[in-house]
């Protein structure tokens, strides 16, 4: 596709409330994440969720967003609250994600990769999940939980996936116009970035963080 065409999506992670869910919809953000992962400050019930997801907008993406949640929580979910896409962020394996008959998007953790990991992470990773829609490549170590604010060395994203990647970790209005430009992803996406406290977002940070990736497009040189 032309340069000039290309539009990098964007994802807003761990919105807890209505109103931060309805400007983002207005924003033109092409996903909206809601957290399940027991150990987030973001984390909703199911039933929260669902309000949220009925305060969105026709033809943005609702993600569901685990982290080693039993298979009976993760149907709960999707029966409650009908997103189109799930995220995983810990250790399950592709069989799991692939399991609940929605597209997903595997998490992977760019932080203390030894050498063996980047050697080859390409091929590791079309190995380990032949099934993801796309990769999310996160700023936090193997067995910790996202959404921390961590950025990680850009340099080490995989080349030659053959699929889709979303940068995550550490995103903000300030660093999204430059990470955009020496990463180009499929998307960005961002959860403390455009926050004022976890869960709580900003809506003039959401608003530049907009702003920032729209500029980006429109200077891809
Ligand atoms: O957000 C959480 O609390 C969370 C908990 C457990 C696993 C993943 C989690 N978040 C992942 C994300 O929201 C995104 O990957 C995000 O873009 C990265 O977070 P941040 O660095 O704060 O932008």
């Amino acid at each position: 596709m032309s340069k000039t065409l290309f539009r990098t999506r964007i994802k807003f992670c761990g919105m807890t409330r209505a109103g931060d869910v309805r400007l983002a919809s207005e924003l033109g953000v092409d996903a909206i994440g809601f957290v399940f992962a027991e150990d987030s400050p973001r984390r909703l019930q199911p039933e929260e969720a669902r309000a949220m997801r009925n305060a969105m907008e026709p033809l943005v993406d609702a993600v569901a967003l685990f982290r080693d949640n039993a298979p009976d929580e993760v149907r709960a979910v999707i029966k409650q609250v009908r997103p189109s896409l799930l995220q995983f962020h810990g250790a399950e394996d592709d069989a799991f994600c692939r399991s609940f008959g929605l597209p997903y998007i595997k998490g992977i953790p760019m932080v203390g990769l030894d050498p063996a990991q980047r050697a080859g992470h390409a091929t590791q990773l079309h190995l380990r999940y032949p099934g993801a829609a796309a990769f999310l490549f996160d700023g936090h170590a193997q067995g910790e939980r996202g959404g921390t604010g961590r950025t990680f060395d850009w340099s080490q994203i995989p080349t030659g996936l053959g699929k889709p990647f979303v940068l995550a970790g550490g995103m903000k209005p300030d660093n999204v116009f430059d990470a955009i430009h020496a990463t180009l992803p499929w998307g960005v996406d961002v959860a403390s970035g455009i926050e004022s406290a976890p869960g709580i977002k900003d809506g003039d940070k959401m608003r530049r963080f907009v702003e920032e990736v729209r500029r980006a497009d429109c200077h891809p040189d």
